[in-house]
């Protein structure tokens, strides 16, 4: 079974995602952490995150858990992959690593904005993660409040709104609500209640 999560910044999609890969034994990929990776070796080696064709080269080469997570999830780094995110080039870069990911026997569960519409587009199960944006940059700001890294709550909104903007409306694989995708509202749900209705859209796909 493929399970497709989509869903704008910091709405739960990475819990969830995760909850699932562990309840049905299959394997999970972040594919948040791919756009991630480029921006930082990007960074890293000084080139402009708008360079199309480095970042294309970059993505060519790229390599999951060749850069600590640590260093990808910063608060600038999200930022920094929106950006190279939207390059096309990049994107069809990184497409075979995705789709051979979601192939494996038995299925996977990838989260992500277009893993219903354009990775996984005949998922089993695609379930589109959101919530309102102020929800969202509380529980974001809390995350970082946790790590111990205080930061403003209006900024995180700021951000989060820019961040929604800019992945809704690129030219490529822009995050829409696939067709055939659940959508859930996680707003006044906690993290067990997130599991919990996504159980019962999988359960009642069969
Ligand atoms: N239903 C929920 N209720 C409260 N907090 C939640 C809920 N779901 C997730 N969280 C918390 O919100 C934060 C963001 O969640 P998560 O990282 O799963 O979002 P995401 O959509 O994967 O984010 P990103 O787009 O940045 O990868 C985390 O701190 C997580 O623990
Ligand atoms: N399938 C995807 C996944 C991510 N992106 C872009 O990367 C940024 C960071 O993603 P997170 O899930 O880690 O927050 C995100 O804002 C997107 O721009 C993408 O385009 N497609």
């Amino acid at each position: 079974m493929i399970i497709a999560i989509d869903g704008p910044a910091a709405s739960g999609k990475g819990t969830l995602a995760k909850r699932l890969a562990a309840h049905f034994g299959l394997p999970y990929l972040d594919t948040g952490m791919l756009y991630r990776g480029v921006a930082r070796v990007m960074l890293d080696d000084g080139l402009p995150l708008g360079d199309e064709a480095a970042a294309e080269a970059v993505a060519q080469s790229f390599r999951p858990g060749s850069v600590d997570e640590e260093r990808l999830r910063g608060r600038e780094m999200g930022e920094a992959a929106s950006v190279v995110a939207a390059h096309p080039r990049v994107r069809t870069a990184l497409l075979a690593l995705q789709k051979t990911f979601a192939s494996q026997p038995g299925g996977a569960v990838l989260d992500g904005r277009d893993i219903g519409t354009v990775i996984c587009p005949d998922a089993e199960v695609k379930l589109f993660v959101t919530a309102t944006p102020e929800v969202r940059a509380a529980r974001r700001a809390q995350e970082f409040a946790s790590r111990g890294e205080p930061v403003s709550l209006d900024d995180i909104l700021v951000e989060i709104r820019q961040r929604d903007e800019r992945d809704s409306h690129r030219s490529s694989a822009p995050l829409v609500v696939a067709s055939d995708a659940v959508v859930l509202d996680t707003s006044a749900l906690d993290i067990a209640g997130v599991v919990t209705a996504a159980l019962a859209v999988i359960a009642a796909r069969g």
